[in-house]
């Protein structure tokens, strides 16, 4: 059941920071999720007018962030209301399980959940891939006027990494997918290889690639579904070889049913000033295909 945090009128409509327990997770979650004018949470035990059900937009954040740093920072609030998008932004992994060393590093552990499953026994408890696509939207869908077929994912970072993966791996759940920044090809970089073989395994490398959105898009073979990818040209991450989009890119070219437009944009970073700049685009592009 989801309750409320706190809630601010924001261009109309309404911001709110919400918890729930997460049976899957074992701790407590908090989520934001902007609703547009006219949209409310309602009681658990009230039934949502299926003819108020609004398309939706997930956002999924990268390393270090929680569920205020998209919504905070990102600038999404205004065009959201203007679109009558739904905007819900989860944090990025469980907190305070008591796991020995979950908050020693900024890249793996709390705030660096990786949107996987985790195998290995220690990290058994951090299951974001089956949190962000099959308990928060049923959640979402009990108490919010979220339409189930008319959801989008989008994602910075981690998060971009995230939304592809959600994405491919699930056909026909989201009508588009984009991120800002996102690591490309976990498998081949650092930041992977230590997450990866933290919850994965390090031996495991099939596993690896089943949430690797480099590999996911090289085999995709479902519904087409549109792709729209940022980058910033001096990002710090793209230029120390975390990110690898050029191999994304190829991997979409070698694939008819994949439709990718890759945007690198000279000057800008990995913050969120990048974001703000071309937030709209993605917020536009999502609104094109969640109401086709
Ligand atoms: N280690 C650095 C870098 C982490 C980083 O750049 N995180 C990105 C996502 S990969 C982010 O969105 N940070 C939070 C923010 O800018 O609000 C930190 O702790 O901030």
């Amino acid at each position: 059941m989801l309750t409320q945090i706190s809630a601010a009128a924001c261009h109309g409509g309404t911001v709110l920071k919400l918890a729930h327990a997460s049976p899957l997770l074992g701790c407590d979650m908090k989520l934001s999720v902007f609703l547009p004018a006219g949209a409310a949470l309602r009681p658990s035990d009230a039934a949502v007018d299926a003819a108020a059900r609004l398309p939706t937009l997930l956002f999924l954040s990268g390393l270090t962030c929680n569920e205020d740093n998209f919504i905070t920072k990102a600038c999404a609030v205004r065009t959201a209301a203007r679109l009558g998008l739904v905007l819900v932004c989860p944090d990025t992994s469980p907190r305070g399980l008591g796991i020995a060393g979950e908050d020693d590093s900024w890249d793996f552990g709390t705030g660096a959940g990786f949107y996987v499953d985790a195998t290995e026994p220690k990290w058994a408890r951090y299951q974001m891939f089956s949190y962000i696509t099959r308990e928060l939207p049923a959640l979402l869908q009990a108490q919010l006027p979220v339409d189930p077929l008319r959801m989008s994912i989008f994602g910075h970072s981690m998060g971009g990494h995230g939304a592809l993966v959600c994405a491919l791996r699930n056909p026909g759940t989201f009508k588009s997918v984009s991120a800002f920044a996102p690591i490309s090809n976990p498998i081949n970089c650092p930041w992977g290889h230590k997450a990866f073989g933290g919850y994965l395994g390090t031996d495991n490398k099939d596993a690896w690639k089943a949430y690797d959105a480099t590999e996911l898009t090289r085999g995709y073979s479902g519904p087409e579904v549109p792709v729209l990818v940022d980058q910033g040209a001096e990002d710090s991450f793209l230029k120390n070889g975390q990110l690898l989009p050029d191999n994304l890119v190829a991997a979409a070219a070698s694939n008819p049913r994949m439709h990718l437009e890759y945007r690198l944009h000279k000057d800008y970073d990995h913050s969120y000033w990048f974001i703000q700049t071309f937030i709209d685009d993605h917020l536009e592009f999502h609104h094109k295909h969640l109401t086709a």
